[in-house]
């Protein structure tokens, strides 16, 4: 029998995951949630068929792996809370960005394996990419279980120095909305010259799929899949010198950094030292 899951705070990453586990082939009796509103219990119990409880110590008792998923500013009182319920068998995930390993096997109070995740939202189509970091209680059978979880989901690396977290987290967690944001402004504008709203979101869209996979699946460097479209003189060199006259590498540096920036700053406010 598949281990049993809990996914304490059942919220967009959450939900995002255990679609995409469901979608694998994951049995829904094998999968729990909790939120602290009824209609979300009823919504997730009749559209998803997992079990949704309102008590976190419920769903932690009866789990084999726990994935913590309450935001970051509500990871402490909500981990002490059911802390006196955990196992030295369970295994916990947690997806909260900036809270380290340290707090959370601090404030789960046992020698207890515990993974720290960097997802992101396409997990919810199979096509997630997630950051892990694993403490010294986790073993080889439990981490090779964790990459096999998150490869249902889409693909997962294994980070070697918790430091990087903060990179992977302004890399792949928090870099579906930039792309989202791109594409906002590329509908908008198509709109604003007179193309609709669903033929500039299907373009758009697309055109932005494809140059992903033409990444991930062709060998080629990046900055020659660029030069392929950029005829001299051409139409795709003037949208590119407009970017660059923007310094369009100091645009997402400045975002990257400030998401690292505010990575570091929530690692230290939600951390088990200033208990
Ligand atoms: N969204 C993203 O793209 C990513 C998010 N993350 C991380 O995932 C975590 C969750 O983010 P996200 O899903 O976006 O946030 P959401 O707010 O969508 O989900 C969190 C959920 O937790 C529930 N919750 C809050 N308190 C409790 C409690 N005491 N007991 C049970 N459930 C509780 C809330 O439901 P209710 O109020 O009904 O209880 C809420 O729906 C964060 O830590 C974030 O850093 C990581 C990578 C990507
Ligand atoms: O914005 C956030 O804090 C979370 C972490 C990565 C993506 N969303």
């Amino acid at each position: 029998m598949k281990p049993s899951i809990a996914f304490i705070g059942v919220g967009n990453m959450a939900r995002a995951i255990f679609s995409g586990l469901l979608a694998s082939g994951y049995p829904a009796d094998r999968i729990m949630g909790t939120s602290r509103t009824p209609e979300k219990r009823e919504y997730y119990q009749q559209q998803y068929g997992i079990s949704m409880y309102s008590e976190n110590e419920q769903a932690v008792s009866e789990a084999d792996v726990v994935v913590l998923c309450v935001k970051p500013a509500q990871m402490q009182a909500v981990v002490k809370e059911f802390a006196s319920f955990v196992r030295e068998d369970q295994l916990f995930i947690s997806v909260a960005a900036g809270v380290e390993l340290d707090s959370l096997a601090t404030w789960l109070g046992k020698s207890v394996a515990v993974v720290r995740s960097m997802p992101n939202t396409p997990s919810q189509l199979g096509a997630g990419v997630t950051g892990l970091i694993a403490n010294q209680y986790t073993d080889d059978s439990q981490k090779e279980w964790v990459s096999e979880l998150f490869a249902s989901i889409g693909s997962s690396v294994w980070i070697e120095d918790e430091a990087h977290m903060h990179t992977v987290t302004a890399l792949s967690g928090s870099a579906p909305a930039y792309f989202f944001r791109f594409v906002e402004a590329m509908v908008k504008n198509a709109k604003e010259q007179g193309l609709d709203e669903e033929t500039s979101r299907q373009l758009a869209s697309h055109a932005m799929l494809g140059a992903a996979r033409m990444i991930v699946e062709l060998e080629d460097p990046i900055d020659q899949l660029r030069k392929n479209i950029t005829s001299p003189k051409g139409t795709t060199e003037q949208a590119l010198l407009s970017f660059e006259a923007a310094d369009i590498d100091k645009i997402v540096a400045n975002a990257m950094h400030a998401c690292v920036e505010r990575s570091k700053e929530m690692a230290k406010t939600f951390s088990a030292t200033k208990d």
